[in-house]
């Protein structure tokens, strides 16, 4: 239920809103006209959570006013509002419904097995009435709802309300390409529906590419999950929410995938801008991290040679089996690399994760200090811009991707779920990195391999025109004018309010 007080003289406005259980105030002052309202609603993931706040921040710092809206939950694992921002960001807290089979503390893909996904899924879709509410009673009324592709039902809802829908892709073109024409999803007409089907390059990529799943990964996608119990699978809920929204836009850099970026500009039909890739700054993980823990991982770091260090560190969603777990742990061994390796306990799994290592290899790490197992949260972009580290063996998200070739690391690519195959496909087109040899079927593979890939990215002399490669990505991914430039030229067409003008 929501409830609206008058304006009052000053020209600040006033919203009480009791979201069920939750008291929400809102107090915004709109002096200027050209003061926007923007609304930012992600899904409910960590790895997406996070790149909203940015872009609020950015948004906010630009004189905007922001909603941002979650579960209570997430909103407390947000970082902490900057001081000079605290009057321009909202939080604004909506319960995410109880609904079967779903955890109590389950709010985000992080605290809930993948299988589990669609029933995070159903309870997110439970969010739209409360959206509803939100969009018609607040004031000042939004200008923009900027969205993610799991609200799939946002924008219809933004547009009775007479608000603009912006869809924000965290994804790389080169993958939304792959999807297609949304309009194809929605009438049926995309016609992909075996595993099978995924594994091809799609007929309407008019240049030479060999952007598609692998068998296994594809698996990993559909079968793992539990099915469309939320009744949406995640292409139609892409496919709608990109259909209808007003404008689309990347994070992603135009100089690195320009091929891919005027593609989906073709298949959209709509304007479609890149808001760069908003690079994190390594005082968004202070933000987050207690200095004492960077301190112990950085003395750790300290000693070790430069560009040696091999960073493991698979996001906030990917889970892989035990003997997937041994085979790298043997690997990382038999490759005589330093290793820092973020080794995650499967959410739901009472178990010690590293019980999941093989036999002896713990202790045998720690007698000869070649590595360290860590098992909590990490400043990871604070170790990944550490001289020491010498590649990035990655799940290929794409928030740690442009992390990584921020500061220029090579990458091992180890892709396990969602997007992750399409952007392996991707970074190793562009030669930035290098994947780890799999099987096709069941993405079997074996410790050498893993000790070979790793040595070859890392040290080996044929390796250096690809650790060169990423060394230069800096200039792409880790320019702070160069991203700001993109930013700025956003934030102007949204004040002039002319969609035409992403057109340009
Ligand atoms: O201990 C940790 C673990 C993670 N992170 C941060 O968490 C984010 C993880 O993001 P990402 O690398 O994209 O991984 P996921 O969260 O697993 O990514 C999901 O979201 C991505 C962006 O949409 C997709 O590319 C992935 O496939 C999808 O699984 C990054 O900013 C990391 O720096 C930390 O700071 N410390």
């Amino acid at each position: 239920m929501l409830a609206t007080l008058e304006p009052s003289q000053s020209r600040k406005y006033c919203l009480v809103s009791t979201l069920e259980s939750s008291l929400i105030i809102h107090l915004f002052s709109m002096e200027s006209s050209n003061v926007l309202h923007v609304v930012m609603f992600p899904w409910l993931a960590m790895g997406h959570l996070i790149p909203f706040f940015r872009l609020s921040k950015l948004l906010a710092g630009k004189g905007h006013k922001i909603s941002f809206i979650s579960t209570p939950r997430n909103l407390q694992r947000l970082p902490k509002i900057p001081q000079e921002l605290a009057s321009q960001i909202e939080l604004v807290s909506i319960p995410l419904p109880e609904v079967d089979n779903l955890p109590k503390q389950g709010e985000t893909s992080t605290d809930i097995p993948h299988e589990q996904d669609q029933f995070l899924k159903i309870a997110f879709d439970l969010l739209q009435s409360p959206m509803a509410s939100f969009l018609e009673n607040t004031r000042p009324k939004p200008d923009w709802i900027i969205h993610d592709y799991a609200s799939h039902w946002l924008p219809e809802i933004a547009a009775q309300n007479g608000v603009s829908a912006a869809f924000f892709s965290l994804f790389t073109a080169a993958a939304l390409s792959f999807l297609g024409r949304p309009s194809a999803w929605l009438s049926g007409e995309d016609g992909r529906s075996t595993a099978e089907d995924f594994t091809v390059v799609p007929k309407w990529i008019p240049f030479p590419s060999n952007c598609a799943y692998r068998l296994h990964e594809v698996r990993k996608n559909i079968e793992d999950a539990s099915g469309n119990e939320s009744g949406a699978s995640d292409f139609i809920r892409f496919a709608a929410s990109i259909d209808r929204s007003d404008l689309v836009i990347f994070r992603t850099s135009v100089e690195f995938e320009p091929e891919w970026f005027n593609l989906v500009r073709e298949l959209y039909k709509k304007p479609v801008v890149s808001l760069g890739v908003l690079p994190p700054s390594l005082d968004d993980d202070d933000e987050l991290e207690t200095d004492e823990k960077w301190q112990k991982i950085k003395n750790w770091l300290d000693k070790q040679t430069a560009n040696k260090v091999v960073y493991v560190a698979l996001g906030t969603e990917a889970t892989i089996s035990q003997k997937e777990v041994q085979d790298l742990a043997i690997g990382l061994e038999q490759s005589e690399l330093p290793f820092f390796w973020v080794l995650r306990k499967p959410p739901g799994s009472k178990k010690d994760v590293t019980d999941m290592l093989p036999e002896g290899f713990r202790e045998r790490i720690n007698a000869n200090g070649q590595g360290v197992v860590y098992t909590e949260w990490v400043p990871q972009v604070k170790i990944l811009s550490h001289p020491a580290i010498g590649g990035y063996l990655t799940h290929c998200g794409w928030n740690s991707v442009i992390e990584a070739l921020g500061f220029g690391r090579v990458l091992i690519l180890f892709p396990v779920m969602n997007d992750q195959g399409l952007n392996a496909r991707l970074l190793e087109g562009k030669k930035v990195g290098v994947e780890i040899p799999r099987a096709a079927e069941d993405g079997l593979f074996t410790s050498t391999a893993v000790a070979e890939t790793l040595r070859y990215a890392v040290v080996s002399e044929e390796g250096e025109p690809m650790r060169a490669n990423a060394r230069q990505m800096t200039s792409l991914f880790g320019n702070g004018k160069r991203n700001q430039d993109y930013i700025d030229t956003f934030v102007r067409c949204l004040e002039e309010r002319k969609i035409s003008n992403f057109l340009a």
